[in-house]
């Protein structure tokens, strides 16, 4: 499609005109869901980004599902209700809304337009790439195609390659994702455990903590695909760390060690090889060179902290584990404090913050 530059009513320049529609959205997406914050409503879609997209199977051909096609928005009583979706209901609710709001946009488009806007949100992550025109007719994902913590790595990193020829460096690139996140189901008794001490910023505190020692769990032991943390102590609402056994595993295991231990405190690599990967698994199920590239809409992201990776509070070098043969281990300082951390439950630093609910049909499971 040729590429005319042009100007967007609010003065964006753009490369394609058909990208303007994508500014009022962004807008509204802000205001009436994220507000500007790496909180859980923004986490909570930037997980539903990889759940609609990974639902794609070389193997089984395009009747298992068309990848990053909205069709978690298109058919929200089928794919939220598999076990592997779980929690998934709270994103599509908030989004589906947003369809008959921007009528010109396809769900597909809107789904993966929105985590880039949410991910914007998170100081130190990268500008994505967005492409727009992902077509609207679309059918449900079939069950089983989306990764669980309790997958081994080579289910893990099958799946991954079945899906979008992903390499195991990018699968580990995408779990950067696991710095801005935390679980609502794996545990059903706390809400919002974090996979980091940071998870309202964009770095690589996860590549870091999930490779020290596990010394227990928040809330309850042992849930499937759970294991133990190094910084389970919980007060309130701020649960202490959970560790995905998937993450576990991955920090690992030989085939993906040295890459996980390459992003610690090397947040510019970090960040453009999940900006690489993203990109790829933002049109799974589509040509690029159908797409119109619509990334002069997609906000600037916060800046980063610049706050160099440091083991947490009681925590140093004689707590990592470390499997990787080939790497050095960067010489990294330990927070201050004599007791373990507690990690806020807001991004201001509170034990409450309110988070945007709209009801929907999607249930959980
Ligand atoms: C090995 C692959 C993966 C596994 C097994 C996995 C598993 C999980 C699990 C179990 C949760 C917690 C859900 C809950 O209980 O609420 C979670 C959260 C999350 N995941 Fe992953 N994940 C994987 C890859 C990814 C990728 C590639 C992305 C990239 C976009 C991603 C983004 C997120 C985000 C942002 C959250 C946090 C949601 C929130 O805070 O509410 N994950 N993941
Ligand atoms: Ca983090
Ligand atoms: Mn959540």
């Amino acid at each position: 499609k040729p590429a005319r530059p042009t100007f967007c009513s609010d003065g964006t320049r753009v490369t394609n005109e058909a990208c303007c529609a994508f500014i009022p959205l962004a807008q509204d997406l802000q205001k009436t869901i994220f507000q500007n914050d790496c909180g859980e409503d923004a986490h909570e879609v930037i997980r539903l980004t990889f759940h609609d997209a990974v639902a794609i199977s070389r193997r089984q051909g395009p009747r298992a599902g068309g990848g990053a096609d909205g069709s978690m928005l298109l058919f929200p009583l089928v794919e939220p209700e598999f076990s592997a979706n779980n929690g998934i209901d709270d994103s599509v609710n908030n989004l589906i809304p947003f369809m008959a709001r921007h009528p010109t946009i396809s769900a597909g488009d809107i789904v993966q337009f929105a985590g880039a806007v949410a991910l914007s949100n998170c100081p130190g992550a990268p500008q994505l790439e967005f492409l727009a025109g992902r077509p609207n007719r679309t059918i449900a994902a079939v069950d089983g195609l989306i990764p669980e913590p309790q997958d081994s790595v080579t289910k893990i990193l099958e799946r991954f390659a079945d899906a979008g020829n992903f390499s195991p460096f990018e699968v580990v690139s995408l779990l950067a994702s696991h710095s801005i996140a935390r679980a609502d189901k794996v545990d059903e008794t706390i809400d919002a455990a974090p996979f980091d001490s940071t998870p309202f910023t964009f770095d690589s505190q996860i590549f870091l903590e999930v490779l020290l020692k596990g010394v227990g769990f928040p809330g309850t032991d042992n849930n499937t695909g759970e294991v133990a943390s190094p910084l389970p102590k919980g007060s309130g609402s701020d649960t202490g760390e959970m560790r995905l056994q998937s993450d576990f595993a991955l920090a690992r295991d030989e085939r993906t060690a040295c890459f996980w231990q390459s992003f610690v405190n090397e947040e510019e690599f970090m960040a453009s090889s999940f900006k690489a990967a993203m990109a790829k698994l933002a049109v799974l199920g589509h040509n690029r060179n159908d797409l119109i590239d619509c990334s002069d809409v997609v906000p600037t992201p916060k800046p980063a902290v610049r706050k160099a990776a440091s083991f947490p509070a009681t925590k140093s070098a004689r707590d990592l584990e470390l499997t990787c043969r080939t790497l050095r281990f960067p010489t990294l300082t330990t927070d201050r404090g004599a007791t373990e951390t507690l990690i806020p439950h807001c991004s201001d630093g509170a034990m409450n913050c309110t988070t945007v609910q709209f009801s929907g049909p999607a249930t959980d499971t």
